[in-house]
Order: C-alpha cells, then structure tokens, then sequence
C-alpha cells in the first residue's frame, strides 16, 4: 500500500481545481491542501467559500512543502503554471494535472520542470460549468481516472497517485498520451466540437428565427446547447493542443457523415436503419456496463452521477 500524500497544492481553482481541493478534504484523513489560481477575483473567492484549508497569494507560497502538486489550468497554460511554480518545488514532490489532452501537457509540464517526477492525469468527469463556485466534492467518485505517465516513470510515484485519484473515488486506467488522446478526441472533443456547430448553425439561420429555436428545442437540442455553454478558454485550448487527433477524428466523421448524407438523398431507408440500429446496441453496452451516465437525465443538471448527501453538500444547486 503506497504512501498517501499529506500536503497537497492545487494550482488553478476553477471546476476541476476546487473539485480536487474538495473532493481531497472530504475523503483523505489528515490532508491539507493549499490553493493558488492567478487570477486575483477566484483567489478571493475560493478563500470566502472555503474551498481548500489555505490560499496561497502567489506559486512560491502554494508549493511550500507540497508533496503533490497537481495543476488544474486550461491546457494551454500548464507549461506557464508550472514554469511560475519551479524555482520553488520542493525536492520530492510529485506533479500531476488534470488537463483533457495529455501528450501536450506531458511535454508542457516536462519542459518546465526538467527532471521532476511527472505523473499525468486526465479525470474524464465534469460539467459544461466554470470558475471556484462549480466545483463539488462527489465529481470523480465511480469516474475514470486515466493516468499517462512516461514509460520510464517512477513507479512508486504512479502508485501513489493512482492512490491519490482512487481515494478521490474514481476508477483509475493508465493509457499512453497519445493513445489517451485519440481516444478523447473521439469520445469527449470531437462531441464537443459537433456540439459548438449545432448550436452555432441553429443561431445563425436566417429562416429559422432564435426565439423558435429555444421555444421548440427537443431533448437532442438541449443536450448539445448545455454541452456548448462549456468554458470556452478551456475548449480553445483543448482543439489547439490535441490538434492532429481532432482532426484526423473529424476526418473519419466527416466522411461517415457524408455516408449518411448519401443515404438520405438516395432515400437508402435500409443503409439509415442498419446504421441507427448499430447505434443504438453501443448505447445499450454502455448502460450494461454500469455506467451512471447513461442514466436518461444524466447531464441536465450539473452532468454527475448521484452522491452521497454528505458529501454533496459543496455542490451548486
Ligand atoms: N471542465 C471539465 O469538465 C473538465 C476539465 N478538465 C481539465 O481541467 C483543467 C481545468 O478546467 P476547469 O477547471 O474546467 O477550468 P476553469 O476555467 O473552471 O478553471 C481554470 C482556472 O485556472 C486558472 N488559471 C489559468 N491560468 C493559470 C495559471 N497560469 N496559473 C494559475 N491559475 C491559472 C484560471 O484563473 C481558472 O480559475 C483543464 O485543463 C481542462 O481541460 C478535465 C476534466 C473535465
Ligand atoms: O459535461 C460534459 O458532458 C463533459 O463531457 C465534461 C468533461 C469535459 C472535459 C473532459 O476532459 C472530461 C469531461
């Protein structure tokens, strides 16, 4: 059984941060978790709602004595977080992340610190909110975690992280980067991608008016409108860092898509049926699997599986 760790800092403080600093305080006995975000307004108010044990005023202040630094920025900013971090890390501590791509953020976090302990991590749990006040502590419990740690990685640290996430609650995976990113690309990026354009596109219609679009937006609308409100510093960063996965994903879509469009102008009832039949099995697996979030009103709220009361106190309502 690894060592867990005692003094944890979370640098950023936003959905993924907060649900960190929280989701640590609540489940591992003994921890303290300092905060830092560099942004002044978040800083304050992860300290009025209390959001770790202590918000440090700048990256010296946050690291002191950590033994488990985990960065939970925008994907493009990991490498300045940790550059801001550096000059003070203590000697053993641990690095870990958050971010929705990986192979980017390895190299990020790899260049900023050279020679630290590196242990990726990508919770594939959250929601469409941002900022101090949408973090929750029941976020990862029964989530995958998936770790991408190089593969000459100190194995005592991947095991102890991967501690670190389980006592979190979540399901931890080890993936190599840039598999993980492939696979996101696909199963969270692109959907968010296909999101950003229906929702856009309905906008945008000069014969459909906006007022009709919100008034008659069926379940399969709203569910792409509440995946297109998700934090746009956040995404913009994802597209630009997990860029050659993205694309070579929508290439695949694009042509599938124009497969479709075929069977349609042809009127191939049997081509659109075989297809949606096929579709619907995946669907099925995946609520077979056990998955909560294939629960019918999984995703209208803030996108989480229920949770013990206690725990879910911290969450927005
Ligand atoms: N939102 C989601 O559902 C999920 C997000 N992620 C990943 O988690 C990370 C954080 O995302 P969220 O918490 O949703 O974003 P957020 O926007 O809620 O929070 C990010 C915070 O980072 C701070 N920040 C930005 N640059 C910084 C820097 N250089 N130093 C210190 N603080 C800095 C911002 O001020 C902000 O408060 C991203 O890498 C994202 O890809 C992973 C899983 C789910
Ligand atoms: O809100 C949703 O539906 C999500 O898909 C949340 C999410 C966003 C980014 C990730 O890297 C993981 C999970």
């Amino acid at each position: 059984m690894s060592e867990s760790f005692r003094d944890v800092a979370v640098i950023g403080l936003g959905l993924l941060g907060g649900s960190v600093a929280l989701a640590a305080r609540a489940r591992i006995p003994g921890v303290r978790v300092v905060g830092y975000d560099a942004d002044p307004a978040v800083r304050a108010r992860a300290a009025e709602i209390g959001l770790a044990d202590a918000i440090a005023d700048t990256p010296a202040q946050a690291v002191a004595g950590a033994q488990l630094v985990v960065f939970c920025v925008p994907v493009g900013a990991m490498g300045a977080a940790a550059a801001a971090v550096a000059p003070h890390l203590p000697a053993d501590c641990v690095i870990s992340d958050v971010g929705s791509s990986k192979a980017s953020v390895l190299k990020a976090l790899g260049e900023a610190l050279p020679g630290a302990t590196i242990v990726p991590a990508h919770p594939v749990a959250g929601t469409e909110q941002s900022g101090p006040d949408a973090g929750f502590a029941t976020l990862f419990v029964g989530r995958w975690c998936i770790l991408t740690p190089a593969e000459d990685a100190d194995e005592a640290a991947v095991a102890r992280v991967s501690a670190f996430w389980e006592a979190l609650g979540a399901k931890v995976e080890m993936m190599d980067a840039a598999h993980h990113d492939l696979v996101l690309a696909v199963t969270s990026h692109l959907p968010h991608l296909i999101a950003y354009t229906i929702v856009g596109t309905a906008s945008d219609l000069e014969e459909v008016t906006q007022s009709e679009v919100i008034k008659y937006s069926a379940g399969g609308f709203r569910d792409f409108t509440r995946i297109a409100a998700s934090d746009p510093t956040m995404w913009r960063d994802v597209f630009l860092h997990n860029r050659d996965a993205v694309l070579t994903m929508l290439q695949v879509f694009t042509e599938d898509l124009t497969e479709l469009q075929k069977a349609i102008r042809k009127g191939d009832g049997a081509a659109l049926f075989d297809h949606f039949t096929r579709t619907r099995a995946i669907r099925r697996s995946i609520i077979a699997m056990g998955q909560d979030d294939a629960r019918p009103d999984f995703g209208r709220d803030h996108g989480v599986a229920t949770a013990p009361a206690t725990e879910d106190a911290a969450r927005p309502r």
